[in-house]
This record gives structure tokens, C-alpha cells and sequence, in this order.
């Protein structure tokens, strides 16, 4: 039977202000434009201007900032009732850009006392996760409590209630305390998880270990519930590794390069989609990696996801030409 949400993102939602001139640093920069962002709020807008019906569960300020997420996220489409506002005064996060060339762009977050690492446990509802088909879990809202404590019961009743469980690892380094902790959580909730999505290095971070290769990698994860495993190499593209032993790859649709932030949210929610729609895993690392092309080459991370409209005519005109 046909569930009300076909994902639900739990995490954070919060600010980008991205740097609009460019080949400088963040020193030298005077404007910013401001967006939507927060890896898990991307990935659901994402998968909402994909056509998925999404909800999302979060922590916003009760102010300005916080007003203009939950009211962006919503005119996408996305079911806003279970975006909490704080009301204990805490700021939501807020990520500066840069783009220093073509090869160099990055990122600065201020999540001191963020908005979102206050979602409390007892702020997540049965319920509500039992109308979702997936629920996707962003590795940061792990990183102090009450927040940690929040996607924890989640991931438990997600798995009581046979949600499917996406785990994207999105390791930030701000606030969590040292390797070890991180290393700890991020296991726990893989070793839960139906499907973990991560960057090679993110892969690093969970073990806690440099060096390992993919195979390693998975062979330790696929003792417990994974089914199928990410492994993202950025412009060398994607791999993707089925518990039945079955390995795909999936190169990159090239493109001209604005910024390289906005491309591992963009990719989730084109994977997802796909995934979804039973289109197949090579088709899911396409559409994720054609996404992330398309938002890579524009400004934001969010405002730039692609409909899938354009997701599969950018697909359909690449292969035409030959650029992938
Ligand atoms: N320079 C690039 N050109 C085209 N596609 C890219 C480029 N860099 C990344 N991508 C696409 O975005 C995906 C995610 O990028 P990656 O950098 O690995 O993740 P993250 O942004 O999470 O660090 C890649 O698997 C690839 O499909
Ligand atoms: O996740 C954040 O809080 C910041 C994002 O909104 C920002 O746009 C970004 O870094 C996205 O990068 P990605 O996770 O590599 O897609």
C-alpha cells in the first residue's frame, strides 16, 4: 500500500549564504545570497521538486530565518507540521561560502548552539514516521544531544515499523568532540540502516581508520542490515555495492564547475528518486550524478535542484553529446 510520504528527512534545515562574487575568499567578500540549506533540508527539497511526496522533521529559530525555512521548504511542497520552533531562543545554523576558483570552493558553518541539534526525542512521532516509506537520516544531527537522542528514536521506530532506512553519512567536523565518538554513532546507525550513502572519506570518518578499501568497507557493513552501499569519489564518480555481491559504477556528467559544495545533497536526492522508483541502481548513481551536475554548476544548493523535467532532458541531451 502507497504510503503518505514517500521519504522522510530528519535533521537539520538551516541557512546558506553564498558568496556571489567569485575567485575570491570569504576575507574579501562583501554580498551573499541567501538560500535554503542543511544537508537533510537539501536533499528533501530535492526530492520534493522531484515529484516525491516528503515530509520533514527539525528544529528551527523562532525567528526571521527560521520563519523563511520552514516557509521555502513548504512552498515546495515539502509537509512542514513536524518542523518544531525553538523556543528557548536558539539561532539556526548558518553556513558561509566561498568560491575561490573552479577547483577551490568551501564552506564555513556556525552551528554553535544550533536550532537543530535541540530537536528533542520526545519532538519525533511514531506516527507521523509510520506514513513514510524511507527515512533519511543525515550523520550531523548525530552529533550532540538532545538531537542524538531524537534521530536514535527515530532510527528505532523507523525500524519497528519497517521504515526503510537511508543513512547519508554527511560527516561535518563542527561540533562533534573527536574521532572516536563520531567512529561510535556513525556505526551504530549503519549497523541499522537498510542504505548508507557517503564519500570515501566519510567511509573514513565511520571506521575511524584511513586506508581501507571499498571492499573492506562493505565487507564489514554488510554483516549487518545494509542492503546496498554508496561510495562517492567525487569527480571519479560513484560506486555502488548490492549485499547479493553485485558492484556498479557510474562515472560524471562533466559540466562547468561554479562550486563544488551543493553536489553530495543533489546526488542523494536524484539516487533517492530513482531508488525509489525502481529504475534500477545504474539509473539511480545517473540521476544522482547528472543532479549533482546541474546544481554544481549554479549558485545554490537548493533553490538549484532540478525538476525531473529537467533532470531527464540534462540526462537525455548529455548522452546525445556524449559528456559523460
Ligand atoms: N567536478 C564534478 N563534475 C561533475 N560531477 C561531479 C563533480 N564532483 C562531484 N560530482 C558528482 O557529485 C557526486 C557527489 O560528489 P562528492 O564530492 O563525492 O560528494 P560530497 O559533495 O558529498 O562531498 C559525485 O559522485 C559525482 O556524481
Ligand atoms: O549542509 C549544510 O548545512 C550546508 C549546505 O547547505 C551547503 O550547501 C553544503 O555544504 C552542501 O554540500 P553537500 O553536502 O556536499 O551537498
Amino acid at each position: 500500500m502507497s504510503k503518505k510520504f514517500d521519504l522522510i528527512a530528519i535533521g537539520r534545515a538551516a541557512v546558506d549564504l553564498n558568496a556571489v562574487e567569485y575567485n575570491r575568499p570569504l576575507e574579501e567578500t562583501k554580498t551573499f545570497a541567501k538560500f535554503v540549506g542543511g544537508s537533510p533540508a537539501n536533499i528533501a527539497i530535492g526530492s520534493a521538486k522531484l515529484g516525491q511526496k516528503v515530509g520533514f522533521i527539525g528544529k528551527v529559530s523562532d525567528d526571521q530565518l527560521g520563519h523563511y525555512v520552514t516557509q521555502y521548504m513548504a512552498e515546495v511542497g515539502i509537509d512542514t507540521s513536524q518542523m518544531v520552533k525553538d523556543d528557548a531562543g536558539h539561532k539556526i545554523g548558518l553556513t558561509f561560502t566561498e568560491i575561490i576558483s573552479p577547483e577551490e570552493s568551501d564552506i564555513l558553518m556556525y552551528r554553535n548552539e544550533a536550532a537543530d541539534l535541540y530537536l528533542a526525542a520526545d519532538e519525533v512521532s511514531k506516527d507521523y514516521l509510520a506514513q513514510a516509506q524511507m527515512l533519511v537520516i543525515s550523520g550531523t544531527g548525530l552529533a550532540q544531544s538532545p538531537s542524538r537522542e531524537a534521530i536514535l528514536k527515530a532510527l528505532l521506530l523507523a525500524k519497528e515499523l519497517g521504515v526503510e532506512i537511508i543513512f547519508e553519512l554527511d560527516f561535518r567536523p563542527y561540533t562533534w568532540q573527536n574521532a572516536e565518538e563520531t567512529s561510535l554513532y556513525y556505526q551504530l546507525v549503519a549497523q541499522k540502516a537498510d542504505v548508507i550513502i557517503g564519500t570515501r572519506d566519510e567511509f573514513d570518518v565511520l571506521e575511524n581508520h584511513q586506508g581501507n578499501t571499498d571492499e573492506q568497507t562493505i565487507a564489514t557493513l554488510f554483516q549487518y542490515d545494509a542492503n546496498l552501499i554508496v561510495i562517492k569519489s567525487g569527480v571519479q564518480g560513484s560506486n555502488a555495492y548490492t549485499k547479493a555481491g553485485d558492484k556498479y559504477h557510474f562515472g560524471v556528467f562533466k559540466t562547468k564547475v561554479l562550486k563544488s559544495f551543493g553536489a553530495g545533497d543533489s546526488f542523494a536526492a536524484g539516487f533517492l528518486y530513482a531508488y525509489s522508483h525502481h529504475l534500477g541502481i545504474e539509473t539511480a548513481l545517473k540521476y544522482g550524478s547528472a543532479a549533482a551536475s546541474i546544481v554544481i554548476s549554479q549558485l545554490s544548493s537548493s533553490e538549484a535542484m532540478p525538476n525531473l523535467a529537467q533532470l531527464t532532458e540534462f540526462i537525455q541531451k548529455a548522452e546525445t553529446q556524449g559528456v559523460h
